[in-house]
């Protein structure tokens, strides 16, 4: 099929019945989709919508403020309503580092809009079914200082009051007391060593944990509630591993402080230390500072980037005059013997290289632990190994020598994996002996991470959380540009070769792969969502992955980085006037495309930085950084004119598809529903159409484009499941649950028709909207005035909407005085519990949860929601999945097609 954009004629045959005076109506798209001052006041008023969405927590920016004097360079923003106070900290005090981890709660600060409560009264959703004591919606930040600097650490929980109001077993938003008798869960050496300057300084106890049980429960934790907290590193390859919950249980737990913990762990509190070894990272860091006068590990772990082994340690090769001892698997560059050359020759400590030393200490270590784990798990027949504590740092070479340890010596029969909160168990385990915190049966899907501003970014001193104040964040991204510091990441590996017969080639996650900041976290705010549930339609959650396009094949990564390059400049144009064009925006605007490019340019060196990387997270983190600059609705105004031009002509369309048969109907709904999926302004060829024309042109030379058989195209299947064949007249789906995409036609001319003609055969219909806004789609805050707008042209869908609750005030009053529900079919609207163009199905919000239980038929529509995601999801009822492709590589990829080909698949339930 030809792009629509190359027939884009006059002659465009109208669409029967589309009248003029809707034509006059409609505006052109201008090029930059920019907005007059007067535009924006029509703009309804959504700027609050970020609240209603209650799904993930949000900043809370009522009553914000600019503290000072306007003129300022970078004037304060107050956010009087933003509650980060209510705060919960433990901490693990280590020999080298403090490892803290503090909990931040936000007020629900959802808005219990009517729709709201009508969906819940419908779906009996109330708070009654809660927990005794309640999961808390709020912010897990992970933080770690030097030991040696234990007075900053003091300064930052002192900054922001992490201290204030800790009671023994009592988080702090169940306290009303002050500082008396404050306790703060600690675990580690430091929780002995320092108690009396904690008690000195902040005027707190300190509840000392076992370390063991914390370590233990650390762990627990992760590898329970977190998807992708373990993988594999092997030859500079990483691999998320999913775990089965069920059989976590027995491994080993291998932890690596300053000495090592070897721990088989059985279950949940049950568990035993079975070895360790006292040459563990502070064996690296004490000899390694003796052997070189480095002033820090990190210093140190940089050195071994640029090291030469060979130059201190004795080579089988050394040995067998460069050949391989290949009889008992030993390559010519296997270690015979570490530091085993300095002995045969008569230099100096002074002769010797510092980054050879360096390397050879840390291979010596590393290997030695990977043997010593391999070993134990031998003694007791375990297959998994996970290594946690600061000693690995994310540190691809130390990862690769364990695992080759384990890998060579077990003959592939154990398993290295690592964590990526690695130095984080301690603290994570002091963190769950609080008791009644009600986070020590969190789910994986109610956890939601975020990478924002601040320290991931850096490559010097910043430690701490992420900048917190939007102005701080602003100044740090300005400041980023003009100094030009570069992101400390590693680039891009070498592709994978072998180590050979069992020993070591020279590294090939060494030099610039290696990631040597110790600030590089790698780990985000796990952002804490209780009211995120798993689709229950999806037929089987476990296997179900979200992304089509695997994004760890590099080609493809780069594909995407340059796509949403690319479309950076117009979108941050699109962003800023939004906002009124403003200085203010403007800087805003600026620091957005600066913060987003960095997190582009991280991924693209290391695409697993932030844990699994797939397209939707690529999508998603651009909205997220819109709203961290506070841009909550770029396309607003663009929304507003499509919808306004769509509602238009809607009583149009709605007349000539009931002049026709019920067969010929349902085929022109769903070509509606396919043509009106070009409305998308995220993808860069649909926008340069846009300047061809206006919408409703647009919209018409889609349809008129609209040829079956579509690239893929079940209709026919369809057809036969809602009007069946010859006399037979099957049974009308229950429950339709409707996904839908974009504003303007898109919902409005494709999704609402599809929608009546579904009410008008007696299925009920829940439309499932985003809760926070993502390019042009359409949110769940705005459809009800979009439903109501549509509904003054057509009974159907008013019956409808007042039946569900959407219409309200035209509902009759009883004799009691409450509202009566009509009894015909109804129409509802349900968020989806995210903003993103995407939708992963395994964090969706209990209220499309709660619908989700009586419906046989979902339908998901547009690229985001049936291509990049979901195309390959297979439900537990009939599913539909409608979209026109509107990127020419997905559809080469996808389908073997063309760019605006389209997708009609039909999966019935079995
Ligand atoms: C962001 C989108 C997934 C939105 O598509 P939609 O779900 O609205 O159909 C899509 O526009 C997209 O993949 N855009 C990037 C590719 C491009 O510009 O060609
Ligand atoms: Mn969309």
């Amino acid at each position: 099929m030809a792009g629509p954009g190359e027939n884009l004629h006059p002659e465009l045959r109208g669409l029967k019945g589309l009248n003029q005076q809707a034509e006059d109506k409609n505006q052109h798209v201008d090029k930059e989709g920019g907005l007059s001052g007067g535009e924006r006041d029509m703009a309804p008023v959504t700027g609050n919508s970020i609240h209603r969405s209650g799904s993930r927590p949000q900043l809370d920016l009522s009553k914000a403020e600019i503290q000072g004097n306007f003129e300022e360079r970078d004037p304060t923003i107050l956010l009087p309503n933003q509650s980060d106070d209510i705060s919960h900290l433990a901490l693990d005090i280590g020999g080298s580092l403090i490892k803290l981890v503090y909990f931040s709660r936000h007020e629900d600060q959802s808005v219990d809009d009517k729709r709201k409560r009508s969906m819940k009264q419908r779906l009996g959703l109330s708070n009654g079914n809660r927990r005794s004591y309640p999961v808390l919606g709020g912010r897990l930040h992970f933080v770690k200082f030097e030991t040696s600097k234990i007075n900053e650490c003091l300064d930052f929980i002192h900054s922001k009051q992490l201290h204030r109001g800790a009671c023994k077993d009592l988080p702090h938003w169940h306290s009303d007391s002050a500082n008396e008798n404050a306790v703060i869960k600690a675990t580690g050496g430091g929780a002995y060593k320092f108690a009396d300057l904690f008690k000195e300084r902040l005027g707190v106890s300190l509840d000392k944990e076992d370390e063991m049980d914390c370590l233990v429960a650390g762990a627990n934790f992760l590898l329970k509630a977190i998807r992708h907290e373990a993988f594999t590193h092997m030859e500079g390859k990483k691999e998320f591993v999913q775990l089965d919950h069920n059989e976590l249980f027995p491994y080993l737990l291998v932890n690596i402080g300053s000495g090592v913990s070897m721990i088989k762990v059985d279950g949940d509190g049950k568990f035993q230390r079975v070895s360790g070894t006292n040459v563990g990272g502070g064996t690296y860091w004490g000899l390694g500072r003796l052997l070189t006068k480095c002033n820090s590990f990190d210093e140190l772990l940089e050195l071994s980037q640029k090291g030469d082994n060979g130059t201190i340690d004795m080579l089988v090769g050394d040995i067998y005059g460069g050949m391989d001892y290949s009889k008992i698997g030993l390559s010519a560059s296997t270690i015979a013997s570490s530091f085993g050359k300095t002995i045969s020759v008569n230099k100096e400590l002074k002769d010797y290289r510092p980054e050879d030393i360096s390397l050879s200490l840390l291979r010596m270590i590393s290997y030695n632990i990977g043997q010593i784990s391999y070993l134990n798990a031998l003694r007791f027949g375990l297959k998994r190994i996970f290594f946690g504590g600061f000693f690995i740092r994310g540190h691809a070479y130390t990862m690769d020598t364990i695992s080759f340890a384990v890998q060579f010596w077990s003959k592939g029969e154990a398993q290295a994996m690592f964590l990526r909160h690695e130095g984080f168990l301690g603290a994570l385990g002091a963190f769950m002996s609080y008791e009644k915190h009600g986070l020590d049966d969190l789910l994986a899907h109610q956890l939601v991470e975020r990478f924002p501003m601040g320290a991931p970014y850096t490559g010097g001193k910043v430690h701490g959380p992420p900048l917190g104040d939007l102005n701080e964040k602003i100044s740090w991204m300005e400041k980023f540009l003009q100094k030009r510091t570069e992101i400390t990441a590693p680039v891009p590996m070498a592709p994978p070769g072998t180590t050979g017969l069992g020993g070591f080639e020279v590294p090939l996650s060494k030099g610039e792969t290696l990631r040597s900041d110790a600030s590089a976290l790698n780990v985000g705010v796990l952002h804490l969502v209780p009211t995120l549930e798993v689709f229950p339609l999806l037929a089987d959650p476990k296997t179900y992955e979200p992304n089509t396009i695997d994004l760890s094949d590099h080609s493809e990564l780069e594909y995407w980085f340059t796509v949403l390059s690319e479309h950076l400049a117009d979108l941050v144009d699109k962003a800023v006037a939004s906002e009124g064009g403003t200085d203010d925006a403007k800087r805003r605007g600026n620091a957005f495309a600066r913060a987003f490019s960095a997190h582009l340019r991280r991924l693209m060196e290391e695409p697993t930085a932030y844990g699994k990387l797939g397209l939707a997270n690529l999508l998603e983190l651009r909205e997220e950084c819109l709203r961290e600059f506070q841009f909550f609705d770029a396309y607003r105004s663009i929304k507003q004119r499509e919808n306004e031009a769509s509602l238009a002509v809607l009583p149009d369309l709605l007349l000539e598809l009931d002049s026709m048969n019920e067969e010929a109907r349902l085929l022109t709904l769903i070509e509606g529903v396919l043509a009106a999926n070009i409305f998308d302004w995220g993808s860069r060829a649909c926008v340069d159409l846009y300047h061809k024309g206006t919408i409703i042109e647009i919209y018409r030379m889609s349809r008129n484009k609209m040829q079956r058989p579509w690239r893929v195209d079940d209709f026919d299947v369809f057809r036969e499941r809602m009007l069946g064949s010859g006399d037979e007249r099957p049974l009308p789906h229950k429950r339709a649950l409707l996904f839908v995409d974009n504003s303007g036609a898109d919902v409005v001319l494709g999704m609402l028709p599809l929608a009546r003609e579904l009410l008008r055969r007696g299925t009920e219909v829940v439309l499932v909207a985003n809760s926070l806004p993502a390019l042009n789609d359409v949110t769940a805050m705005e459809l009800p005035d979009i439903v109501a707008e549509a509904a003054k042209h057509c009974d159907i869908l008013r019956r409808a909407a007042e039946a569900g609750g959407l219409i309200v005030d035209a509902m009759i009053d009883s004799a009691d005085g409450s509202k009566e529900r009509s009894c015909f079919v109804p129409l509802m609207v349900v968020e989806n519990g995210c903003g993103s163009p995407c939708i992963d199905l395994r964090q969706v919000s209990s209220e499309l949860a709660a619908a989700a239980k009586d419906a046989d038929l979902v339908i998901l529509e547009g690229m985001g929601r049936a291509l990049h995601t979901n195309f390959n999801a297979k439900f537990k009822c009939d599913a539909l999945k409608l979209a026109m492709v509107k990127n020419q590589r997905l559809a080469e990829k996808l389908i073997k097609g063309n760019i605006y080909d389209c997708v009609c698949r039909y999966e019935p339930s079995h």
